[in-house]
């Protein structure tokens, strides 16, 4: 766990600090988020973290250890880090890149790329394919995941985050954000990750504290206390609109309630009786077709089904796409599982919510 206690830091020639008196505990094994308007010192309380600058004044502990006045170089290769702009080497490959830290502390050659080769695979990138590369010859989001492997080369157990994929297209930083889910619910790291991005801030954090400015926090908190109980109206600002939308990605469809008595009928065979004006095909355990009640033709493909790892958000989002009520439901092999509705997802929105008014559907009805 990271303690930072009363932490400043002034510039020289600066009239106010660019951090003053941030005292925060970040709990060991959990995603912290800081987020914030530019120049709120975000990067500025990251680099003092693994000491890339001094302190005017306050504390850091990690595990409880003072770290404040310890040798900077080796408290960093206790922390991984990865920045926006990536800061490999140009001139070195993925594999020499990723071993920087590794090659520091003196493993040998066969731990070393038996080191490399893992994390490679670890971040979705065929290491026969990509050791030998250069950087330039990587995409951003290649970069990027590169930029991440070599941040958790020596298994550091804190790993420092700045906008890490600030630059990506919105569905390649999807994918990243994914992965890097899906990674630490492995390797359950210490993580302190930057944004500006509230919604990614949302998605990534177990915890997110919301800078206002002079590294200020205006509310440290679950993503699901900051959406529905904003500490100020600073908070409340930063969220912007659409809380009770941003609500829906806290939620994993694996633990929504899925529906599954949707009226089915296997490639081939005679529909069933059904008070649905669609079935749904199933061909090999697989959704393929909606199937029109009534006459039984002209049956729409079955698009933008859900899994286990997409959000209600995404759940939502696939709805309004295909503009339905309704959507497929698999498992994350793409097996059918059930399906999901727009009642369901109102349900959710107002789960706590005692003033809104009857809706035209009720749950289990789709029109
Ligand atoms: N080396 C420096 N010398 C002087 N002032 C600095 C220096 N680095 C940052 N600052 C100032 O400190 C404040 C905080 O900067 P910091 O980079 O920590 O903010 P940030 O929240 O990370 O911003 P952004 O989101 O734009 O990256 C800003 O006012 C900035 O101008």
């Amino acid at each position: 766990m990271i303690q930072l206690v009363e932490l400043t830091k002034s510039y020289p020639g600066q009239s106010e600090p660019a951090v003053d008196a941030l005292t925060l505990d970040i709990p060991e094994g959990e995603i912290v988020v800081f987020v914030g308007p530019s120049g709120c010192g975000k990067t500025t309380t990251m680099k003092l973290i693994n000491r890339l600058i001094e302190p005017t004044s306050g504390r850091i502990l990690l595990n409880g250890a003072d770290v404040t006045g310890s040798d900077p170089d080796e408290l960093r290769r206790g922390i991984g880090y990865a920045i926006q702009q990536t800061g490999l080497f140009p001139h070195r490959t993925v594999a020499e890149n990723i071993a920087t830290v590794p090659k520091l502390l003196k493993w040998g050659t066969e731990r070393v790329r038996a080191r490399v080769d893992e994390l490679l695979t670890m971040v979705g990138l065929d290491p026969a394919e990509y050791r030998g590369r250069y950087p330039k010859q990587l995409s951003g989001g290649q970069q990027q995941r590169v930029g991440v492997a070599r941040a958790l080369a020596a298994d550091p157990p804190v790993l420092l985050m700045d906008e890490p994929f600030g630059a990506i297209d919105p569905l390649t930083r999807e994918t990243l954000q994914n992965e890097l889910l899906r990674i630490q619910r492995e390797i359950r790291k210490t993580i302190v990750f930057v944004t500006h991005d509230i919604d990614e801030a949302v998605k990534i954090g177990d915890r997110i504290a919301i800078f206002s400015e002079h590294g200020r926090v205006a509310q440290y908190d679950t993503p699901e206390k900051v959406l529905s109980e904003p500490a100020d109206e600073f908070v409340a600002d930063f969220i912007g609109a659409g809380a009770s939308v941003k609500r829906l990605s806290l939620t994993r469809v694996a633990d929504a309630a899925v529906a599954t008595d949707w009226p089915t009928v296997q490639r081939g065979e005679q529909p069933r009786e059904s008070d649905r004006e669609f079935l749904l095909v199933l061909d090999e355990g697989r959704a393929v077709e909606w199937l029109p009640r009534r006459d039984g033709r002209g049956g729409l493909p079955v698009l933008n089904a859900v899994g286990p790892d997409h959000t209600l958000y995404d759940a939502l989002n696939a709805m309004l796409t295909n503009n339905s009520d309704v959507v497929v439901v698999t498992d994350a092999e793409g097996t059918y599982r059930g399906t999901l509705d727009m009642p369901a997802i109102q349900d959710l929105i107002h789960a706590d919510d005692t003033t809104s008014v009857p809706r035209r559907a009720t749950k289990g009805e789709v029109r």
